[in-house]
C-alpha cells in the first residue's frame, strides 16, 4: 500500500504534484487544520501530515495518529507542534529552515519603512479623500542604528540589507561568533547596549523559554527614546500590553508587527494606535517562498516516507537519501543486537554501551544507536520506534553511552552492545557482512557467526559429548525444524553459545523440556521479524 499523506493547510499546489510524483496519495484540505475536530477524526488515515502554522498538531491529535510517521512544517517556526508528543510516539518532525528567510527579511524591512514613513496610515487618509500633506512626517533610514534581535537565517538577511540601506547594524544573539559578526559586517552586543543604541529594533529569534517576553516592560524601558519595534518572527517576544504603554507614552515612536501572541488576532493591545501597523502572519507569504517550502517538505517527506533519508527533522539526526541505504543494514544490525539483548536480559537494563569500532565510526551512530535503544526496549514496548526510543530511554532511567574507536579485530566494522542490568551484563558484537546481511559474530567472549532469523533459541550451555544431539532430539520430538545452526565455545570442554534458527515457534513445552537438558544454563526463543 502505498503511503498517505495529507495536507491540512494551505501548501502551493506543487507539494501534492511531488508526493504523486513520487508515488504517494495525497488528499488536500487545506481548511481542515482550522477544524481539530475533523482533522482528528481524518488524521488515522494518513502515514505524512504536511502543514503551515494553521494546524495545531497536539499530543490529542498525535494519539489519534494510528499511522503517522511525519509531520511536515513548509516553513520555520515548529511552535505549533507537540515536539516531545510527537517524539514520544515515534514521529519525525521536520522543517523547512531556509526556504521563507528572504521573504520573512523583506517583509521585515518593509514593515520598518512603513514605520519610518507611516505608509499605511497615509495610505488611508489619501484614499479617504484627505490630502493631509502637513499630517505625515517621517524619518529616514540612512544612517540610523538596526537593532537585530537573533541574527540567524532571516536576522542575517535582515543585517545585509540594512547595510545596504546604509544604516549601521547592530546585533544581539548570544550565538553568533565574532568572525560571523565580522563576515556580515555587524557589530555583536549585549541586549541592553543594542536597546540603549537602536533606532529600529528588529526580532529574528524563536519563542523558547529565554526569549519570551524579550521585550519586557523592563526591556522596552531601556530603548532608545523614538525607537521603533519591528516583530517579524513571533507573538510572545513583545509583551504587547507593555508596548502599548510605551506607545500611548511616547516613548516608543511606532511598531510593526506580523505576528501576535495569540493567533488569529481578532483583537490586541496594539490594534487602535495610530503609530502602529500590523500584517496577519504574511512573513512568509510571496510566491516565491510558498513554491519553495512546498516543494521542499514535499521532498523531504516523500524521502522520508519511501526512502528513509530524514533532512531537516527537529527530532532526529538527519539522514541524506545517499546514507540511507549505506545505514540500512547497520541500522537494522543496531535495532536487532538491542532486540537481542532485550529479550535475553533477564531483568531491567540499566545501562546500555553501544561500541561502534571500524568504518561503521564515520556513519550516522546517533541513529544506529536510536535503533539499538529501540530494539532492547522492543520486548517491553511494542510500538517504540528509533525516534522515540532515546527519550523514553531517559525516562525509564536507562544510561545510554555511545564509544566509538578504531577497528580492533578482523572486522572492518562492529557493533557492540553492552546492556548491564541488575543481573549482570550481556554482551553482543555484530557486523555487516558485504552481502549486507546483519550477523552476530560474538556474545560475551565466545565467537558465533549467525544470521538473524525471524524465529530463534539462543542457548548457553556446558560443553559436553552428546548435548547437541539430545537438544535436536527435543525439537524433533516437538514437530520443529532446524534451519540454521550456529554454535561458539570458548574452549573444549568449557562454556558454549548455541543460536539456532527453526520454523515456525517453539512451543512452550519444548521450550521447558530443553531448559530441564542437562548442562543447559539458559534458553531463551528470540523473536527478530
Ligand atoms: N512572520 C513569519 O511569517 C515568519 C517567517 C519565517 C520565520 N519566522 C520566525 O522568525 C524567527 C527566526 O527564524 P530563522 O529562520 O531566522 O531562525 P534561525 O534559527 O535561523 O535564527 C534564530 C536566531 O535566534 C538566535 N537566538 C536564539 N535564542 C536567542 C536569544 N535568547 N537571544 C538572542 N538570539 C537568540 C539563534 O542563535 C539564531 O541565530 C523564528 O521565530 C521563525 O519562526 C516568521
Ligand atoms: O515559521 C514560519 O515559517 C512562518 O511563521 C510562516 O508561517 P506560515 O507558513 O503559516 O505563513
Amino acid at each position: 500500500m502505498p503511503p498517505r499523506v495529507l495536507i491540512s493547510d494551505s501548501l502551493s499546489p506543487a507539494a501534492a504534484q511531488i508526493f504523486r510524483l513520487r508515488g504517494i496519495e495525497v488528499d488536500c484540505e487545506p481548511t481542515l487544520g482550522k477544524d481539530s475536530d475533523k482533522l482528528a477524526a481524518a488524521i488515522g488515515d494518513y502515514d505524512g501530515l504536511a502543514i503551515r502554522s494553521a494546524t495545531k498538531v497536539t499530543a490529542d491529535l498525535l494519539q489519534r495518529a494510528s499511522r503517522l510517521k511525519v509531520v511536515g512544517r513548509a516553513g520555520v517556526g515548529v511552535d505549533n507542534v507537540d515536539v516531545p508528543a510527537a517524539t514520544a510516539r515515534g514521529v519525525i518532525v521536520m522543517n523547512t529552515p531556509f526556504g521563507n528567510s528572504v521573504t520573512a527579511a523583506e517583509h521585515a524591512i518593509a514593515l520598518m519603512f512603513a514605520l519610518a514613513r507611516e505608509i499605511p496610515a497615509a495610505d488611508a487618509s489619501t484614499q479617504a479623500g484627505k490630502w493631509e500633506k502637513n499630517r505625515f512626517m517621517g524619518v529616514e533610514i540612512t544612517g540610523k542604528t538596526l537593532g537585530v534581535v537573533g541574527c540567524g537565517n532571516i536576522g542575517s538577511n535582515v543585517a545585509e540589507r540594512g547595510i545596504g540601506l546604509k544604516m549601521r547594524v547592530i546585533a544581539f544573539d548570544p550565538y553568533l561568533t565574532e568572525e560571523r559578526a565580522r563576515t556580515l559586517g555587524v557589530e555583536k552586543v549585549e541586549l541592553d547596549d543594542l536597546l540603549a543604541r537602536a533606532d529600529f529594533i528588529t526580532l529574528h529569534t524563536p519563542l523558547t523559554a529565554h526569549t519570551k517576553n524579550i521585550l519586557s516592560a523592563e526591556n522596552i524601558a531601556k530603548t532608545k527614546k523614538g525607537a521603533r519595534i519591528v516583530n517579524c518572527a513571533r507573538g510572545g517576544l513583545v509583551d504587547e500590553e507593555a508596548l502599548r504603554k510605551a506607545l500611548d507614552d511616547g516613548h516608543i515612536a511606532g511598531a510593526a508587527f506580523d505576528v501576535f501572541a495569540k493567533e488569529p488576532a481578532t483583537e490586541n493591545p496594539l490594534f487602535g494606535h495610530p503609530h502602529v501597523v500590523c500584517t496577519p502572519h504574511l512573513g512568509a507569504s510571496t510566491s516565491e517562498a510558498q513554491e519553495k517550502v512546498a516543494l521542499q517538505i514535499a521532498e523531504q517527506m516523500s524521502d522520508y516516507l519511501t526512502r528513509g533519508a530524514i533532512a531537516n527533522a527537529v527530532n532526529f539526526p538527519s539522514i541524506t537519501a545517499e546514507e540511507a541505504p549505506r545505514l540500512k543494514p547497520f541500522i537494522e544490525l543496531a535495532e536487532k543486537l538491542g532486540l537481542f539483548a532485550g529479550q535475553v536480559a533477564r531483568a531491567g537494563v540499566e545501562k546500555l554501551s553501544v561500541v561502534y569500532e571500524g568504518a561503521v565510526t564515520l556513519e550516522k551512530t546517533r541513529a544506529m544507536t536510536a535503533a539499538a535503544i529501540s530494539g532492547l526496549l522492543r520486548p517491553i514496548l511494542e510500538d517504540i520506534n528509533a525516534v522515540a526510543a532515546p527519550v523514553v530511554a531517559k525516562e525509564r532511567g536507562v544510561a545510554v553511552e555511545e564509544i566509538t574507536r578504531e577497528a580492533q579485530g578482523d572486522y572492518e566494522s562492529l557493533i557492540t552492545l553492552n546492556a548491564l542490568t541488575a543481573q549482570g551484563e550481556i554482551r553482543v558484537s555484530g557486523t555487516v557482512f558485504h552481502d549486507g546481511k546483519p550477523r552476530i559474530i560474538r556474545i560475551g567472549d565466545i565467537g558465533v557467526d549467525a544470521e538473524f532469523s525471524p524465529s530463534m533459541i539462543y542457548l548457553t550451555n556446558e560443553d559436553r559429548p552428546g548435548f547437541i544431539g539430545r537438544f535436536a532430539g527435543a525439537l524433533g520430538d516437538a514437530e520443529v525444524n532446524i534451519a540454521t545452526f550456529a554454535l561458539g565455545r570458548d574452549r573444549p570442554g568449557g562454556q558454549a553459545v548455541a543460536l539456532v534458527a527453526i520454523d515456525g515457534d517453539l512451543p512452550a513445552r519444548a521450550l521447558s523440556k530443553i531448559e530441564r537438558l542437562p548442562g543447559v544454563k539458559q534458553a531463551v526463543t528470540l523473536k527478530f521479524s
